[in-house]
Protein backbone atom coordinates (compact mmCIF):
# COMPACT_ATOMS: atom_id res chain seq x y z
CA UNK A 1 0.00 0.00 0.00
CA UNK A 2 1.08 3.51 -0.78
CA UNK A 3 1.75 5.79 1.80
CA UNK A 4 2.52 8.75 -0.10
CA UNK A 5 1.09 9.42 -3.81
CA UNK A 6 2.95 12.55 -5.84
CA UNK A 7 0.92 13.09 -9.06
CA UNK A 8 1.92 15.53 -11.72
CA UNK A 9 3.91 17.46 -9.30
CA UNK A 10 5.03 20.42 -10.77
CA UNK A 11 6.82 23.59 -9.28
CA UNK A 12 7.82 27.02 -10.61
CA UNK A 13 9.43 30.15 -9.35
CA UNK A 14 9.51 33.49 -11.04
CA UNK A 15 12.41 35.10 -12.15
CA UNK A 16 12.56 38.47 -13.40
CA UNK A 17 10.11 38.24 -16.55
CA UNK A 18 10.64 34.77 -16.51
CA UNK A 19 9.80 31.28 -14.54
CA UNK A 20 11.99 29.19 -13.76
CA UNK A 21 10.78 25.44 -14.12
CA UNK A 22 12.27 23.27 -10.90
CA UNK A 23 9.85 20.22 -11.10
CA UNK A 24 8.05 18.87 -14.07
CA UNK A 25 5.12 16.72 -13.52
CA UNK A 26 6.50 14.19 -11.21
CA UNK A 27 4.69 11.19 -10.10
CA UNK A 28 5.92 8.62 -7.70
CA UNK A 29 4.53 6.74 -4.80
CA UNK A 30 6.20 6.12 -1.71
CA UNK A 31 5.07 2.69 -0.42
CA UNK A 32 4.44 1.52 3.52
CA UNK A 33 7.85 0.78 4.69
CA UNK A 34 10.31 1.25 2.12
CA UNK A 35 12.64 3.62 1.24
CA UNK A 36 12.68 5.93 -1.33
CA UNK A 37 15.20 7.78 -2.78
CA UNK A 38 15.56 10.81 -5.25
CA UNK A 39 18.98 10.64 -6.51
CA UNK A 40 19.89 13.94 -9.30
CA UNK A 41 22.87 15.76 -9.74
CA UNK A 42 22.88 19.80 -8.27
CA UNK A 43 19.73 21.69 -9.22
CA UNK A 44 17.68 19.09 -10.59
CA UNK A 45 14.70 19.31 -8.50
CA UNK A 46 15.32 17.16 -5.18
CA UNK A 47 15.04 19.25 -2.51
CA UNK A 48 11.55 21.22 -3.37
CA UNK A 49 9.88 17.96 -3.90
CA UNK A 50 10.74 17.92 0.02
CA UNK A 51 10.04 21.03 0.67
CA UNK A 52 7.10 21.27 -0.84
CA UNK A 53 5.09 17.99 0.38
CA UNK A 54 5.86 20.18 3.67
CA UNK A 55 4.60 23.18 2.07
CA UNK A 56 7.71 25.00 3.23
CA UNK A 57 8.62 26.74 0.18
CA UNK A 58 8.80 29.93 -0.29
CA UNK A 59 5.66 31.92 -1.28
CA UNK A 60 6.50 33.02 -4.62
CA UNK A 61 6.64 29.27 -5.44
CA UNK A 62 3.46 28.50 -7.61
CA UNK A 63 2.81 24.31 -7.01
CA UNK A 64 0.22 22.20 -8.94
CA UNK A 65 0.09 18.26 -8.72
CA UNK A 66 -1.50 16.36 -6.08
CA UNK A 67 -0.16 14.63 -3.07
CA UNK A 68 -1.84 12.36 -0.96
CA UNK A 69 -0.44 11.04 2.40
CA UNK A 70 -3.37 8.52 3.63
CA UNK A 71 -5.94 9.86 1.54
CA UNK A 72 -5.47 13.45 2.41
CA UNK A 73 -4.09 15.99 -0.01
CA UNK A 74 -1.42 17.96 1.65
CA UNK A 75 -1.77 20.41 -0.79
CA UNK A 76 -5.14 21.40 0.20
CA UNK A 77 -4.81 20.89 3.54
CA UNK A 78 -5.77 23.84 6.16
CA UNK A 79 -3.47 25.14 7.89
CA UNK A 80 -4.31 23.57 11.06
CA UNK A 81 -4.55 20.57 9.84
CA UNK A 82 -1.18 20.86 8.51
CA UNK A 83 0.14 21.60 11.75
CA UNK A 84 -1.42 18.17 12.78
CA UNK A 85 1.39 16.45 10.15
CA UNK A 86 4.18 18.68 9.89
CA UNK A 87 7.40 17.40 11.89
CA UNK A 88 4.61 14.81 13.23
CA UNK A 89 3.36 12.24 11.41
CA UNK A 90 5.90 14.01 8.33
CA UNK A 91 9.36 14.81 9.74
CA UNK A 92 11.99 16.53 7.45
CA UNK A 93 15.96 16.19 8.18
CA UNK A 94 16.74 19.13 6.47
CA UNK A 95 19.92 19.16 4.04
CA UNK A 96 21.82 21.87 5.96
CA UNK A 97 22.33 19.98 9.56
CA UNK A 98 24.33 23.50 10.79
CA UNK A 99 20.67 25.44 10.16
CA UNK A 100 18.48 23.24 12.12
CA UNK A 101 20.40 23.29 15.24
CA UNK A 102 20.17 26.88 17.25
CA UNK A 103 24.21 27.29 18.39
CA UNK A 104 23.45 29.38 21.68
CA UNK A 105 21.26 25.96 22.77
CA UNK A 106 22.79 23.01 24.61
CA UNK A 107 21.55 19.62 22.74
CA UNK A 108 19.56 18.90 25.37
CA UNK A 109 17.37 22.15 25.16
CA UNK A 110 17.49 22.03 21.53
CA UNK A 111 16.06 18.77 22.21
CA UNK A 112 13.19 19.59 24.40
CA UNK A 113 12.00 22.46 21.90
CA UNK A 114 10.97 19.82 20.02
CA UNK A 115 8.15 18.50 22.21
CA UNK A 116 5.65 21.53 23.04
CA UNK A 117 3.07 22.01 26.24
CA UNK A 118 3.47 21.35 29.80
CA UNK A 119 6.56 19.60 31.82
CA UNK A 120 4.73 16.34 31.99
CA UNK A 121 5.03 16.05 27.76
CA UNK A 122 8.34 17.59 27.63
CA UNK A 123 9.56 14.98 30.23
CA UNK A 124 8.09 11.78 28.85
CA UNK A 125 9.35 12.82 25.36
CA UNK A 126 12.99 13.45 26.35
CA UNK A 127 13.20 10.42 28.22
CA UNK A 128 12.03 8.50 24.91
CA UNK A 129 14.43 10.73 23.02
CA UNK A 130 16.77 10.00 25.46
CA UNK A 131 16.69 5.99 24.43
CA UNK A 132 16.58 7.07 20.74
CA UNK A 133 19.62 8.74 21.23
CA UNK A 134 21.05 5.41 22.64
CA UNK A 135 19.63 3.11 20.27
CA UNK A 136 21.51 5.30 17.11
CA UNK A 137 24.42 4.74 18.26
CA UNK A 138 25.14 8.27 20.76
CA UNK A 139 27.03 7.23 23.09
CA UNK A 140 26.23 8.46 26.44
CA UNK A 141 23.82 11.10 25.38
CA UNK A 142 23.00 12.81 29.06
CA UNK A 143 26.46 14.25 28.52
CA UNK A 144 26.38 14.98 24.98
CA UNK A 145 22.73 17.02 25.89
CA UNK A 146 24.82 19.51 28.33
CA UNK A 147 27.08 19.91 25.27
CA UNK A 148 26.38 23.05 22.49
CA UNK A 149 25.80 21.56 18.96
CA UNK A 150 29.64 22.99 17.72
CA UNK A 151 31.26 20.86 20.24
CA UNK A 152 29.49 17.60 18.22
CA UNK A 153 31.27 15.82 15.33
CA UNK A 154 29.46 16.66 11.94
CA UNK A 155 28.16 12.43 12.09
CA UNK A 156 27.15 13.62 16.05
CA UNK A 157 25.01 16.26 15.09
CA UNK A 158 23.36 14.39 11.98
CA UNK A 159 22.36 11.54 14.80
CA UNK A 160 20.97 14.21 16.89
CA UNK A 161 19.01 15.52 13.92
CA UNK A 162 17.79 12.11 13.49
CA UNK A 163 16.43 11.68 16.76
CA UNK A 164 15.09 15.15 16.59
CA UNK A 165 13.17 14.06 13.80
CA UNK A 166 12.27 10.90 15.03
CA UNK A 167 11.13 11.57 18.50
CA UNK A 168 7.13 11.62 17.37
CA UNK A 169 7.67 8.12 16.22
CA UNK A 170 6.29 10.22 12.32
CA UNK A 171 4.74 7.53 9.66
CA UNK A 172 7.24 9.36 6.64
CA UNK A 173 10.81 10.37 7.11
CA UNK A 174 12.33 12.78 4.54
CA UNK A 175 15.78 12.99 4.82
CA UNK A 176 17.32 15.72 2.31
CA UNK A 177 21.08 15.12 1.53
CA UNK A 178 22.43 12.95 4.99
CA UNK A 179 26.02 12.69 4.23
CA UNK A 180 26.33 15.84 2.77
CA UNK A 181 29.77 17.45 3.54
CA UNK A 182 30.21 14.17 6.08
CA UNK A 183 34.20 13.04 6.42
CA UNK A 184 34.30 9.77 4.99
CA UNK A 185 34.42 7.62 8.12
CA UNK A 186 30.72 9.64 9.32
CA UNK A 187 29.29 9.06 5.80
CA UNK A 188 30.06 5.36 6.49
CA UNK A 189 28.35 5.76 9.70
CA UNK A 190 25.31 8.04 8.24
CA UNK A 191 24.82 4.79 6.34
CA UNK A 192 24.28 2.27 9.13
CA UNK A 193 22.33 5.05 10.74
CA UNK A 194 19.64 5.15 7.98
CA UNK A 195 20.29 1.51 7.40
CA UNK A 196 19.23 1.09 11.42
CA UNK A 197 16.20 3.18 10.88
CA UNK A 198 15.48 1.56 8.03
CA UNK A 199 15.25 -2.33 9.56
CA UNK A 200 14.49 -2.20 13.30
CA UNK A 201 12.47 0.81 13.20
CA UNK A 202 10.65 -0.15 10.13
CA UNK A 203 10.75 3.89 8.75
CA UNK A 204 9.15 4.95 5.57
CA UNK A 205 11.38 7.30 4.16
CA UNK A 206 11.92 9.63 1.43
CA UNK A 207 15.93 9.47 0.80
CA UNK A 208 17.07 12.98 -0.89
CA UNK A 209 20.48 12.28 -2.06
CA UNK A 210 23.74 12.88 -4.32
CA UNK A 211 25.15 9.55 -2.59
CA UNK A 212 24.70 7.28 -4.88
CA UNK A 213 26.36 4.34 -2.32
CA UNK A 214 23.95 5.20 0.34
CA UNK A 215 20.88 5.03 -2.03
CA UNK A 216 22.24 1.40 -2.75
CA UNK A 217 22.81 0.56 1.12
CA UNK A 218 19.52 1.93 1.68
CA UNK A 219 16.82 2.14 -0.63
CA UNK A 220 14.31 -0.43 -1.82
CA UNK A 221 13.56 1.44 -5.09
CA UNK A 222 14.71 5.63 -6.60
CA UNK A 223 13.97 7.78 -8.56
CA UNK A 224 16.48 9.53 -10.97
CA UNK A 225 15.59 13.03 -11.81
CA UNK A 226 17.21 15.23 -14.12
CA UNK A 227 16.52 19.01 -14.93
CA UNK A 228 13.01 18.85 -13.13
CA UNK A 229 11.64 15.28 -14.34
CA UNK A 230 11.68 11.75 -13.36
CA UNK A 231 14.18 10.07 -16.45
CA UNK A 232 13.84 6.60 -14.66
CA UNK A 233 12.42 4.89 -11.82
CA UNK A 234 12.85 0.97 -10.69
CA UNK A 235 14.39 -0.89 -7.97
CA UNK A 236 17.47 0.82 -6.84
CA UNK A 237 19.97 -2.75 -7.31
CA UNK A 238 18.50 -2.69 -10.60
CA UNK A 239 19.03 1.46 -11.46
CA UNK A 240 22.31 1.23 -10.06
CA UNK A 241 23.61 -1.53 -11.69
CA UNK A 242 21.96 -2.10 -14.97
CA UNK A 243 20.70 1.42 -15.51
CA UNK A 244 18.31 2.04 -18.62
CA UNK A 245 18.51 6.17 -19.08
CA UNK A 246 21.86 7.25 -20.52
CA UNK A 247 21.60 9.86 -18.15
CA UNK A 248 21.72 7.11 -15.21
CA UNK A 249 24.55 5.61 -16.99
CA UNK A 250 26.72 8.63 -17.11
CA UNK A 251 26.43 8.95 -13.17
CA UNK A 252 26.96 5.60 -12.31
CA UNK A 253 30.38 5.87 -14.59
CA UNK A 254 31.04 9.21 -12.73
CA UNK A 255 30.85 7.26 -9.63
CA UNK A 256 35.07 6.42 -8.02
CA UNK A 257 34.35 2.81 -7.96
CA UNK A 258 33.45 2.80 -12.02
CA UNK A 259 36.42 5.12 -12.85
CA UNK A 260 35.13 8.50 -12.02
CA UNK A 261 34.49 9.25 -15.65
CA UNK A 262 32.76 12.87 -15.40
CA UNK A 263 29.86 13.50 -17.87
CA UNK A 264 30.32 16.02 -20.05
CA UNK A 265 28.34 19.16 -20.68
CA UNK A 266 25.73 20.49 -18.51
CA UNK A 267 22.30 20.26 -17.79
CA UNK A 268 19.98 22.81 -19.41
CA UNK A 269 18.51 26.24 -18.33
CA UNK A 270 15.23 25.48 -16.13
CA UNK A 271 13.89 29.12 -17.91
CA UNK A 272 13.87 27.88 -21.60
CA UNK A 273 14.13 24.10 -21.63
CA UNK A 274 15.11 22.62 -25.24
CA UNK A 275 12.90 21.45 -27.14
CA UNK A 276 12.51 17.03 -27.39
CA UNK A 277 14.48 15.59 -24.17
CA UNK A 278 15.90 17.23 -21.58
CA UNK A 279 18.91 15.15 -21.97
CA UNK A 280 19.31 15.00 -25.73
CA UNK A 281 22.27 17.66 -25.60
CA UNK A 282 24.10 15.50 -23.41
CA UNK A 283 23.39 12.15 -24.72
CA UNK A 284 25.85 9.74 -27.06
CA UNK A 285 22.91 8.24 -28.41
CA UNK A 286 20.70 11.08 -29.45
CA UNK A 287 18.87 10.63 -32.66
CA UNK A 288 16.98 13.23 -34.59
CA UNK A 289 13.42 12.01 -32.57
CA UNK A 290 15.48 12.76 -29.15
CA UNK A 291 15.75 17.06 -30.58
CA UNK A 292 12.23 16.78 -31.28
CA UNK A 293 9.99 15.12 -29.05
CA UNK A 294 9.93 15.35 -25.63
CA UNK A 295 9.72 11.54 -24.92
CA UNK A 296 7.14 10.01 -21.86
CA UNK A 297 7.74 7.88 -19.31
CA UNK A 298 7.42 4.69 -20.56
CA UNK A 299 6.08 2.39 -17.97
CA UNK A 300 6.63 -1.40 -17.04
CA UNK A 301 6.19 -3.71 -13.85
CA UNK A 302 7.66 -1.79 -10.89
CA UNK A 303 9.13 1.08 -12.90
CA UNK A 304 9.78 3.07 -15.55
CA UNK A 305 12.18 5.08 -18.07
CA UNK A 306 11.91 8.32 -20.10
CA UNK A 307 13.97 7.57 -23.65
CA UNK A 308 12.70 6.98 -27.00
CA UNK A 309 15.67 4.45 -27.44
CA UNK A 310 15.39 2.29 -24.38
CA UNK A 311 13.70 -1.12 -25.15
CA UNK A 312 12.70 -2.38 -21.70
CA UNK A 313 13.13 -6.08 -22.44
N1 LIG B 1 13.57 29.89 -3.92
C1 LIG B 1 13.92 29.64 -5.19
N2 LIG B 1 13.80 30.60 -6.14
C2 LIG B 1 14.12 30.35 -7.44
N3 LIG B 1 14.58 29.17 -7.87
C3 LIG B 1 14.74 28.18 -6.97
C4 LIG B 1 14.41 28.37 -5.58
N4 LIG B 1 14.65 27.18 -4.92
C5 LIG B 1 15.11 26.34 -5.87
N5 LIG B 1 15.15 26.92 -7.08
C6 LIG B 1 15.60 26.29 -8.34
O1 LIG B 1 14.92 25.05 -8.47
C7 LIG B 1 15.78 24.07 -8.99
C8 LIG B 1 15.80 22.87 -8.09
O2 LIG B 1 16.45 23.18 -6.87
P1 LIG B 1 16.70 22.11 -5.72
O3 LIG B 1 17.24 22.82 -4.55
O4 LIG B 1 15.48 21.28 -5.52
O5 LIG B 1 17.82 21.18 -6.36
P2 LIG B 1 18.52 19.88 -5.75
O6 LIG B 1 18.29 18.78 -6.72
O7 LIG B 1 18.07 19.67 -4.36
O8 LIG B 1 20.05 20.30 -5.79
P3 LIG B 1 21.23 20.07 -4.70
O9 LIG B 1 21.70 18.68 -4.97
O10 LIG B 1 22.24 21.10 -5.06
O11 LIG B 1 20.66 20.24 -3.34
C9 LIG B 1 17.14 24.71 -9.20
O12 LIG B 1 17.26 25.06 -10.54
C10 LIG B 1 17.07 25.94 -8.30
O13 LIG B 1 17.86 26.97 -8.84
NI1 LIG C 1 18.99 19.75 -2.54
Amino acid sequence: MSLLEIRDLSIEFPSGENTVKAVSDVSFDVREGEVFGIIGESGSGKSVIGLALLRLLPANATVSGTAFFQGQDLFSLKPSELRKIRGKRISLMPQNPAGALNPVLKNGLQMEEVFEGNGKEKKEGMKKALKLMKQLFLKDPERLCGLYPHQLSGGMRQRLIACMSLSFEPELLIADEPTKGLDPEAKTGAIELFTKIKKEYGKTMLLITHDLDLALEVCDRIAVMYAGEIVELDKASKVLSTPLHPYTKGLVRAQPRNGLVPMSGQSPSRISLPDGCFFHERCRYSGIECSRKHPEMKNHKGGGVRCHFQSLQ
